[in-house]
């Protein structure tokens, strides 16, 4: 169990900049998940922490150990990858123990080293049989097992479920916060799934062309995204774009609106962000901030509905409402929304 840290660190193949001056901090028994859009670096990142890819600058420590010199062998290091295929001509518990024999460590005790891990995994007494004999999910699990059982500082994931289908992996995804929880093992996880990203970790951090753009719990990334990035990337938002006046928002409609956030000084323009989710229809201004808007298209997805509505400005909006009554509004109609301002962030372009 051990912090891991990431100080200055900068790649670049060629001329271009994958990585670009990352600063970051991932605490001792932590699940943290590297949350981005194809070829923002998250793969680099988790690479240069392992021991695959030198960095151009910066240092990587592991616990008070700065590692950056270090082979990926003497990192002490679990990792799980989507095709981290096994040893088809092994069974399962010598694939387990491979990297236990690697350390020199005897067959006796490695054999309890592996059937704890089998155990932990939920596979035991699967030891003597080929990985053909298993199926996809439980093929993943003698992977995962075979990360945990070298008894790692660090467990690091990229992308280890994306090739399960969504049962299984779903299935998979809380095994492996239970076992991340059991284990107490310092984790980072690389995924482009947002979902699976706030469901498993302690900490969600954004990548943007090779940048850490918010790092944080996943309710503050996601009620409080700092730019305009974060807060499409992970969930949906719809945006306002105005000018700062006496402490308000004033749209160029004329519409004033509120956030309970700070604001930049008057005069200055500001894109406000607001979640969906968050906004309501009503049959007038209410409290809060209100927006008149026409529906243009309705989405009747069974338990919610979705709406997509213009404002006067043009602007496309999106709405998510429970369906309480079974009441389904129209194409066409004119509506009032209604939202607070405490979730009304103002967000850097
Ligand atoms: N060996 C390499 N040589 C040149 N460019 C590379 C190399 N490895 C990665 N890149 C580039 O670096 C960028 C970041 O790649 P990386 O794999 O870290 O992204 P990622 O966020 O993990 O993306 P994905 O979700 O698609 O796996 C990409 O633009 C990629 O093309």
């Amino acid at each position: 169990m051990t912090n891991v840290n990431v100080n200055s660190v900068a790649k670049t193949y060629g001329t271009t900049p994958v990585l670009a001056d990352i600063t970051t901090e991932f605490l001792e028994g932590s699940f943290t998940s590297l949350l981005g859009p194809s070829g923002s670096g998250k793969t680099t990142l988790l690479r240069i922490i392992a021991g695959f890819i030198k960095p151009n600058q910066g240092v990587v420590t592991i616990g008070s150990r700065d590692v950056t010199n270090v082979p990926v062998w003497g990192r002490n290091i679990g990792m799980m990858f989507q095709s981290y295929a096994l040893f088809p001509h092994m069974t399962i518990a010598q694939n387990v123990a491979f990297g236990l024999e690697r350390r020199g460590i005897k067959s006796a005790a490695a054999r309890k080293e592996v059937d704890r891990a089998l155990e932990m995994v939920r596979l035991p007494g699967f030891g003597n049989r080929m990985p053909k004999q298993l199926s996809g999910g439980q093929q993943q699990r003698v992977a995962l097992a075979r990360a945990i059982v070298i008894k790692p500082s660090v467990l690091l994931l990229d992308e280890p479920l994306s090739a399960l289908d969504r049962r299984l992996r779903q299935e998979m995804q809380v095994e492996l916060l239970r076992i991340q929880r059991e284990s107490g093992l310092t984790t980072i996880f690389v995924t482009h799934d947002q979902e699976e990203a706030l469901t498993l970790s302690d900490k969600v951090a954004i990548l943007d062309k090779g940048r850490i753009v918010q790092i944080g719990a996943p309710e503050t990334v996601y009620e409080k995204p700092l730019t305009r990035f974060a807060a499409e990337f992970l969930g949906d938002s719809n945006f306002l774009m105005g000018t700062v006046e006496n402490g308000a928002v004033r749209l160029s409609d004329g519409t004033t609106v509120r956030s309970a956030g700070p604001l930049p000084a008057n005069g200055a323009k500001v894109t406000l962000a607001v979640r969906p989710e968050k906004m309501s229809i009503s049959a007038g201004t209410g409290e809060g901030n209100s927006l008149s808007a026409r529906i243009t298209t309705v989405i009747y997805a069974g338990p919610v509905l979705s709406y997509l509505l213009e404002t006067k400005d043009g602007l496309p909006f999106k709405l998510f409402v429970q369906n309480r009554d079974g009441t389904v509004l129209k194409e066409g109609d004119s509506v009032t929304l209604n939202w607070s301002p405490e979730h009304t962030v103002c967000v850097l372009d």
